[in-house]
C-alpha cells in the first residue's frame, strides 16, 4: 500500500488516541502498555477490589491508533494536531463549494479534534493547556499558530480564517470568545442556540441568544448522547442517527458522519481508584474506532446495487421494462415536483370539480335552449328574463304571484286554457301515430287541435287554420275530469273536445316520450314551418314503469345534496390537517405528525371516493332532469299548459306527483289554476318557473 493510499485508508474512521495524565500513583500493576504504543491491557484480579465493575471479568485488552503515555504537549500536537491541520490546509478533506473562474476554487475543508474522558483526566490541559507556561500550551494555540504559518507559506491562496470557541454545558452552548460585557449579569460570553443552515452547508450554526459565560468545566459531563450517536453510527442497521438529541452531537454532526478527518483524544487518569472510569472511557473510545463511515457507505452502495438487480429481474419477469430506478435528472425532478405540489394542493380534486362544473354548464345551456324552443313553439314565453314581484306589471299583464290566490286547488271543470300560442293566421301541424298493439291495446298519441281520429296503423295528419288564440283554445282536446277509482281530485283544463275522445294522460305521454327519441318533423303540407315533435310508437309493457325510477330520482337528488355537504366538510378537514402538519417544522416526523399525515391520507381518499359518487349521482339526476325539461317543452308546445299534469291514471300517482318535489307540485297547481283564470300571465309565469328550475339545478349541483 502506498503512503498516500495508506493515509486515505487510515482517514476512513474516527481516529482515537489515548492520553494518560501523568501521576506518581499510576496503576502500573493493572495497566500495561505494549511497546507498539497502540495496545494496552488491564488486569484486575477477582475479588481484589470487591468485585467492582464486573466480578466475572479480569482482563481487558484494547487497541487504538496511538497511545500517548506521559507525553509532552509538543508530542501530543505533533502526533494529533499536526496531521489534522495539515490535511485541512492541503484541502485533502475539502469540499469544493464553487468555481468562479478556472483558477479560483473555493474549498470548504474540515477537521475535528475532540477530547473525551473523566473529570480531571486532562481534557482542558490537552486542548487549551496551562496558561502559566508557554511550553504547556495546548492543541488550540498550537493549531492556530500552525494555521497562520501555513497561510503565510501559501501566498497564492486567499484564506479566510474564522474562529469560534464554544462550550456546551448543561445543554447550553456558550460562546467563550464573546467580548460584550453583560451589564446585568456582569459576565462575559453569549449563550448560543444551534440552528441548521442547509443552504450554505457551513458550520457556522450559532446565533446569539443571551449572554452567559462559563470559563471552565470543572464537573464531569460524560456525554451519554454522544455515546448514542456513536452507537447508532456504528450500527449499520440503524437508519436514524440521534444527532439532534444534544447540542454537542448536533455541532459535531459533520465531524461524526462526514468525511472523518476526526480525531478523538481519550484522556485517562491511570490511578487505581479511577480504574472503573478508565475502563469505561476505553470502551467508549473503542466503539468510536469501530465506526467506519466509508465502509458503511460502501455497504449501502452494495446493498442498493443488489436490490436494483433484484428489481430489474422482477420487472423483466413481470414485463415492466419501462420502470426507472436510476436517479432522476434535473428536468424529471422538476416535473415530479410539480406533480407532487399539484397533488398536495389538491388540484386533482379541483380538476374533478371543474369537469363537473363544465358538464353542468352544458346542461344549463341545454335547458336555456329548450326553454327558447318552448317559446318558439308558442308555449311558455320568455318575458325578457323579467321576474316580477306580486304587483309587477309585465307587458301590460298583471303578474300573478303564487300566493295571490287562495283557491289554487280544486275540482275545476272544462274551462282550461293552453298557452300553445301560434302566430295569427299561421297553421299548426300535429302529426301523430296511432298504432294498434297486439291483443287490441292501443298506444296512441293524438291530435290536439281537433281533426280526424282513427285507430288504424296508418299515420294521419291533421291541419287546421288558427286565426286567433281563442280559436286555438276552442280546439284544444278534452282532458278527463275526476277518474273513477282514483280517489283524488284532479284538475283538468282543456275544454271537452268535440271528437269525444279521451286523450292519454301526461304520465303516459311522458313514458312514451322518454322511451323514444323526440325528433323534429315537418309535414309536406305545412304552410309555415312550426316545429313539432313526434315520438316513436311504443307500448309500455307495464302501465307505469316510471314509478320506481321517479322515486329513485328523488333519492338521488337528496343523496347528491348529502354528498356535496360531506365533500364540503372533508375539504375543511383536509385544510385543517394540512395546516396542522405544516406547523410541525421538524425534519424528523414525530408520532403526532405521522398520525396527522395518516389521517390526511384517509380523508383525501374518502374525499375522492365521494367526488366520484357525486359525479355519478349528478350525472343521473342531470339526465333525468333534462329529460323532464325536454318533455315539458314538447308537451307544452304540443298540448299546451292546459293539458299539464294532475291527471291520474288507473289510481296511480300522476307524473307530476311522482317526479316533482313539493315546490314543483305547488308550481304545477298554480299553473293549472292560472291557466284557467288569468291566461295572459302564463307566459311570464312559465318563464319564471323555468328560470327557477335552472337555478335549482345549479344549486343542487354546486351546493
Ligand atoms: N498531561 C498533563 N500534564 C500535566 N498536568 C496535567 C495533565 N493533564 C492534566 N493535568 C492537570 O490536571 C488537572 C486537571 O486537568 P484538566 O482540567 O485538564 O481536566 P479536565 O479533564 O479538563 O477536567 P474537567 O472535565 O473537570 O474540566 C489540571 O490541573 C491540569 O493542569
Amino acid at each position: 500500500m502506498s503512503a498516500s493510499s495508506k493515509e486515505k485508508e487510515e482517514a476512513k474512521h474516527v481516529k482515537v488516541v489515548i492520553r494518560t495524565r501523568p501521576t506518581s500513583e499510576f496503576a502500573n500493576d493493572e495497566i500495561k502498555f505494549d511497546p507498539d504504543q497502540k495496545s494496552l491491557h488491564i488486569h484486575i484480579p477477582k475479588g481484589s477490589d470487591g468485585g467492582f465493575i464486573n466480578n466475572q471479568q479480569e482482563n481487558w485488552d484494547f487497541r487504538f491508533d496511538n497511545i500517548l503515555h506521559n507525553a509532552s504537549q509538543e508530542k501530543v500536537y505533533d502526533e494529533c494536531g499536526l496531521p489534522i491541520i495539515k490535511s485541512v490546509m492541503d484541502g485533502y478533506h475539502g469540499i469544493t463549494l464553487s468555481v468562479l473562474r478556472p483558477s479560483t476554487i473555493f474549498i470548504y475543508s474540515t477537521g475535528t479534534i475532540m477530547a473525551y474522558g473523566q473529570t480531571g483526566a486532562g481534557k482542558t490541559f490537552t486542548m487549551t493547556g496551562a496558561t502559566e507556561n508557554y511550553k504547556h500550551r495546548g492543541l488550540i494555540p498550537r493549531a492556530i499558530s500552525h494555521i497562520f504559518r501555513e497561510v503565510a507559506e501559501r501566498p497564492q491562496m486567499a484564506c479566510t480564517i474564522r474562529v469560534s470557541y464554544l462550550e456546551i454545558y448543561n445543554e447550553q452552548i456558550v460562546d467563550l470568545l464573546a467580548t460584550l460585557p453583560d451589564a446585568e449579569h456582569g459576565i462575559e460570553g453569549t449563550s448560543l442556540a444551534v440552528v441548521e443552515d442547509n443552504k450554505t452547508g457551513e458550520t457556522n450554526r450559532s446565533i446569539a441568544e443571551h449572554q452567559l459565560n462559563k470559563i471552565s468545566t470543572r464537573h464531569q459531563q460524560i456525554p451519554h448522547i454522544l455515546e448514542q450517536v456513536i452507537i447508532a453510527l456504528s450500527d449499520r442497521k440503524r437508519d436514524h442517527i440521534p444527532y439532534r438529541q444534544s447540542k454537542l452531537t448536533h455541532v459535531l454532526r459533520d465531524s461524526l458522519g462526514g468525511s472523518c478527518n476526526t480525531l478523538m483524544i481519550a484522556n485517562i487518569w491511570g490511578e487505581k481508584e479511577h480504574i472503573e472510569e478508565t475502563i469505561s472511557t476505553l470502551r467508549f473510545a473503542t466503539r468510536m474506532m469501530c465506526f467506519d463511515a466509508v465502509a458503511l457507505m460502501k455497504k449501502y452502495e452494495r446493498e442498493v446495487r443488489e436490490l436494483k438487480q433484484e428489481l430489474a429481474m422482477h420487472d423483466s419477469l413481470a414485463n415492466r421494462s419501462h420502470v426507472q430506478y436510476e436517479s432522476f435528472g434535473e428536468a424529471q425532478r422538476g416535473e415530479l415536483g410539480k406533480v407532487v405540489k399539484a397533488y398536495l394542493r389538491d388540484e386533482e380534486a379541483e380538476l374533478e370539480f371543474k369537469l363537473i362544473y363544465k358538464a353542468l354548464e352544458q346542461e344549463r345551456d341545454d335547458l336555456v335552449t329548450t326553454i327558447r324552443k318552448m317559446a318558439a313553439n308558442g308555449g311558455a314565453g320568455v318575458p325578457g328574463g323579467l321576474i316580477g314581484d306580486k304587483h309587477d306589471e309585465v307587458r301590460g299583464s298583471k303578474v300573478l304571484h303564487e300566493f295571490d290566490r287562495d283557491d289554487c286547488v280544486g275540482d275545476t271543470e272544462a274551462s282550461g286554457f293552453s298557452v300553445g300560442l301560434a302566430p295569427g293566421n299561421k297553421e299548426l301541424l300535429y302529426r301523430s301515430n296511432i298504432k294498434k298493439k297486439k291483443g287490441g291495446a292501443v298506444a296512441m298519441s293524438r291530435p290536439l287541435n281537433g281533426g280526424p281520429y282513427h285507430d288504424e296503423d296508418d299515420d294521419f295528419t291533421y291541419e287546421r287554420d288558427i286565426s286567433s288564440r281563442q280559436d286555438m283554445h276552442n280546439h284544444l282536446p278534452t282532458l278527463p275530469g275526476k277518474r273513477a277509482g282514483s280517489g283524488k281530485s284532479t284538475v283538468h283544463h282543456a275544454p271537452a273536445h268535440h271528437h269525444g275522445l279521451q286523450p292519454i294522460s301526461r304520465a303516459e305521454e311522458f313514458e312514451n316520450f322518454k322511451r323514444g327519441k323526440a325528433q323534429k318533423c315537418t309535414a309536406s303540407s305545412v304552410k309555415t314551418k312550426v316545429p313539432t315533435y313526434q315520438y316513436p310508437t311504443f307500448t309500455p309493457k307495464t302501465p307505469y314503469p316510471h314509478k320506481k325510477k321517479t322515486a329513485s330520482l328523488k333519492e338521488k337528488k337528496k343523496s347528491a345534496q348529502t354528498l356535496a355537504a360531506t365533500l364540503s366538510d372533508s375539504k375543511t378537514q383536509i385544510d385543517t390537517l394540512k395546516s396542522q402538519i405544516e406547523a410541525h417544522s421538524d425534519v424528523i416526523i414525530d408520532e403526532e405528525e405521522y398520525a396527522l399525515i395518516e389521517k390526511l391520507k384517509s380523508v383525501k381518499a374518502s374525499y375522492r371516493e365521494n367526488v366520484e359518487m357525486l359525479k355519478g349521482v349528478r350525472g343521473e339526476v342531470g339526465v333525468r332532469q333534462k329529460l323532464m325539461v325536454e318533455f315539458e317543452a314538447w308537451f307544452e308546445g304540443n298540448f299546451g299548459v292546459g293539458g299539464v299534469g294532475g291527471v291520474e291514471e288507473g289510481g296511480g300517482a300522476s307524473y307530476g306527483e311522482d317526479l316533482m318535489d313539493i315546490g314543483e307540485k305547488f308550481d304545477r297547481l298554480q299553473l293549472e289554476k292560472m291557466s284557467q283564470e288569468d291566461p295572459d300571465s302564463l307566459p311570464f309565469y312559465n318563464a319564471r318557473k323555468n328560470t327557477k328550475r335552472m337555478i335549482r339545478v345549479e344549486f343542487i349541483s354546486f351546493s
